[in-house]
């Protein structure tokens, strides 16, 4: 394949220790020809195989030196892209790097589109469409734990069950397909029972990858963890001890926090979206209402609950209407401001309250915030293990197109069973066949490829 040379910055702009401006394709070799020099000022041939040099970075036209640097040529197709390309390591300054780049373009390369190394890559066959998506998850992975799931992906593990599972289905379409060409009749049900056998099996193996599918969307969005209570709980402080650091006001005037807040925390590998909320409680104030309305909203949104209740204090209606809208979810009653004692009324509140768990705790102090985190981390752990054989996936449109797999597996299945016509049953392992495709990229159009890239980050 014959695309033009292109050339981004791959690092992230800013002060560093190095910057890497990245060029690939056909001219690359002649970009970095035209580019580098050796320490005493020599040009450089780059041809063979891989190569680590040192020497000076120049202008193309004015030979004025820009910066020293590390010099790598990976001639294709053993390179990322496969097609050949040259890293220019340079020093990590803002402009020095912008420089280098605008260099690489006056030496013949143009400037890439987000993405556009890893379309090659795909477009070369070095890796599949589910591979290159999650080359986009790996550098968003905010925790320990996506990484890992995204670095599985990327290395091939889900690719290759899809494509195992599309082969088991062409060799069903086959014995399907043979039968059709020679109708008999008992030929005819033992290939429905295959169909029946075959795809159950085989429909299993989707939704054991649909179910890693719902854990990595967890993974990608976050536990949307609520913190609730009435006014001058101290949630906001609550909050803020959990990022360990003053994010949101704390005041002690009731109803400080007005509106919705929301921030990324990683509890023990666990990425949650903690949301603090505007204390629940009737009120004449038009914008405090908003936010009152927004927290009930955020409740009813919220895969876990975090219940804070002021232990100096007996509680409050505000308490009991909060505990009964909280009523069947995951909640954990957060009994806050230990360091002032806890009120008897309230600790007769909470042992007849039900909850997952029940933490004391002193927000303000930092006091039992890593026994909340523990009993965080046990509730949400039972759905987040990764397990060595599961095959985790966080790609909604991946996602989308095994549903409808299955919805067409489940169809030639039924129609099998019903003793429909053979033809019937091919069509719809057909289509199951080409919806599996799709996932790993096999037939997809340029639009949708280029609507995928385009979400990358530059120089990716
Ligand atoms: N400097 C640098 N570091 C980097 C990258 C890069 O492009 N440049 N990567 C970019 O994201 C990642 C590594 N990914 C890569 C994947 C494959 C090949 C590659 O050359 N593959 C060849 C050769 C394999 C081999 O030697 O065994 C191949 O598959 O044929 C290079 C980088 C992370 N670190
Ligand atoms: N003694 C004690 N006071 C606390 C503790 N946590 C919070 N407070 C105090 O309680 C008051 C209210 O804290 P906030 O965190 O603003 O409470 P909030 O629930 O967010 O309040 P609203 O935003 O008004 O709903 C402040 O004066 C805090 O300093 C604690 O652990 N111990
Ligand atoms: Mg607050």
């Amino acid at each position: 394949m014959n695309l033009e040379t292109i050339a981004a910055i791959a690092t992230a702009l800013g002060e560093a220790s190095i910057g890497v401006v990245r060029v690939s394709g056909e001219n690359a070799k002649a970009v970095a020809e035209r580019m580098v020099r050796t320490p005493k000022g020599r040009s450089v041939s780059f041809s063979g195989p891989r190569k680590i040099l040192y020497g000076q970075i120049v202008h193309p036209r004015t030979e004025v030196v820009i910066d020293e640097g590390i010099v790598l040529w990976m001639p294709g197709p053993h390179s990322y892209t496969a097609e050949d390309v040259v890293e220019l390591q340079v020093h990590g300054g803002i402009q020095l790097v912008q420089t280098v780049l605008e260099a690489t373009l006056a030496a013949g390369a143009r400037l890439a589109e987000p993405g556009e190394f890893t379309k090659r890559a795909f477009l070369n066959g070095r890796m599949d469409l589910s591979q290159a998506e999650a080359v986009m998850d790996l550098i968003r992975a905010k925790t320990d734990f996506a990484g890992r799931v995204a670095l599985q992906q990327v290395q091939g593990r889900f690719s290759e069950e899809v494509r195992s599972i599309r082969r088991a289905l062409i060799e069903l379409q086959a014995h399907v397909e043979v039968t059709i060409d020679y109708p008999e009749h008992d030929v005819e049900a033992v290939a429905c029972e295959q169909v029946v056998e075959v795809g159950t099996a085989l429909m299993r193996r989707i939704g054991a990858l649909l179910d890693g599918a719902k854990l990595g969307q967890i993974l990608r969005d976050g536990v949307a963890t609520a913190i609730v209570g009435r006014p001058n709980v101290g949630k906001s402080s609550l909050l803020n001890a959990l990022l360990r650091r003053d994010r949101a006001i704390v005041t002690d005037i009731p109803g400080t926090t007005r509106d919705v807040l929301e921030e990324y925390v990683n509890v023990r590998g666990i990425p949650l979206k903690l949301i603090d909320t505007a204390g629940i409680r009737e009120t004449s104030d038009v914008v405090e209402r908003i936010g009152v309305d927004k927290s009930r909203q955020s409740i009813r949104e919220a895969e876990l609950v975090l219940f804070v209740l002021d232990g100096t204090m007996p509680p409050t209606p505000e308490d009991v209407e909060i505990l009964q809208s909280t009523q069947g979810l995951k909640r954990v009653l957060v009994v806050n401001k230990m360091d002032a004692g806890i009120h008897p009324e309230l600790a007769e509140f909470v042992d007849g309250a039900e909850a997952a768990a029940v933490v004391h705790v002193s927000a303000r102090e930092q006091q039992q915030i890593e026994q909340l985190e523990s009993e965080i981390a046990r509730l949400v752990q039972g759905e987040m293990s990764l397990e060595r054989d599961t095959t985790y996936m966080t790609n909604v449109r991946q996602k989308n197109l095994l549903e409808v797999a299955t919805t067409d597996l489940e169809m030639a299945i039924d129609a099998a069973q019903a003793g429909a016509t053979l033809d019937l049953i091919a069509v719809h392992l057909q289509s199951t066949y080409e919806e599996l495709g799709l996932v790993i990229g096999e037939e997809t159009g340029e639009d949708l490829l280029d609507e995928i890239f385009s979400r990358f980050c530059l120089g990716k």
